[in-house]
């Protein structure tokens, strides 16, 4: 039997602000199995970040239920590390250190530590930067550090929100190049925010695109090219005017409420 990593069972999320009720999320019904990459896909503001974080355990649902390998959710845990899309690292630690930071916390023998961050400056060609500050790095290469820190925790879910968002073309593609073959080698459940159509198809396994307010599960769908995929393919493109019609639908919902609220301003 395939053991299911994820499971999301009607969840609803509403914030309550003193003028108004946000219902974020509605309904929304998810089975991840081991080992998928599933991109959540949609416009600003429906939703995205709210589900990762729930399933990340920073922001519990209203009401419903999320399992990680059948156990409830009901805070942040070791088996779901995240990478955000502002780096997140300790800014007076070396590379290195911010890569060993999770280990030592945990009480792993030095000797591990030393051998284990060795391995993940190998595999994401950090070697020559252990002992840079984040600060003298590159956007893409700070992200490498915020991957590899997640790597170390040998998390079986990574939760990725929008993680890549803030890279120029070439470094994201090549940051998109290196997830997909640590994701084929490490064999991680990966659930990955994006409103870029393109990223998605060329990451996932599975698009799951969302709509705006209330955000709903509006497609859920596989995405069966080989890869690694070429964008310029026509079953690629395809794919990608399909999708871009779906997004730009709940896009024009935004921006009509938008819109709305501002006449009501
Ligand atoms: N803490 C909060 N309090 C009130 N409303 C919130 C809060 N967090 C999110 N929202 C609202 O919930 C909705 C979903 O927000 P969310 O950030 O999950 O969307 P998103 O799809 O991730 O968008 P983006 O790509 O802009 O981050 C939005 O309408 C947002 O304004």
């Amino acid at each position: 039997m395939k053991m299911t990593h994820i499971e999301v069972k009607a969840v609803n999320k509403v914030f309550k602000t003193d003028s108004r009720e946000v219902i974020a999320l509605k309904d929304i019904n998810l089975d991840i199995p081991q080992g998928q990459f599933v991109c959540l896909l949609g416009p600003s503001g429906c939703g995205k970040s709210t589900l990762l974080n729930a399933i990340a355990g920073f922001s519990l649902p209203s009401s419903g239920t999320i399992t990680a390998d059948r156990k409830l959710v009901t805070g942040p845990g070791p088996e779901r590390g995240m990478v955000f899309q502002e780096y997140a690292l300790f800014p007076w630690m070396t590379v290195e250190k911010n890569i060993a930071f999770g280990l030592e916390i945990k009480g792993m023998p030095q000797a591990e530590i030393a051998a284990k961050v060795d391995q993940l400056l190998g595999m994401l060609s950090l070697s020559d930067f252990k002992h840079r500050f984040p600060k003298d790095l590159s956007g893409g290469m700070r992200q490498r550090v915020a991957i590899a820190r997640v790597l170390a925790l040998d998390s079986p879910i990574m939760l990725m929100d929008e993680p890549f968002g803030a890279l120029d073309a070439l470094t994201r593609r090549n940051l998109q190049d290196e997830l997909l073959r640590i994701w084929a080698e490490l064999k991680k459940t990966i659930i990955f925010v994006t409103h870029s159509i393109e990223e998605a198809i060329y990451l996932a396994d599975r698009i799951v695109v969302m709509t705006y307010r209330p955000g709903t599960v509006k497609r859920d769908l596989m995405v069966d090219l080989p890869r690694l995929r070429d964008p310029s393919a026509a079953e690629f493109n395809a794919l990608k005017r399909e999708l871009g019609q779906l997004v730009m639908e709940e896009q024009q919902r935004h921006h009509n409420d938008e819109m709305r609220m501002a006449a009501v301003d």
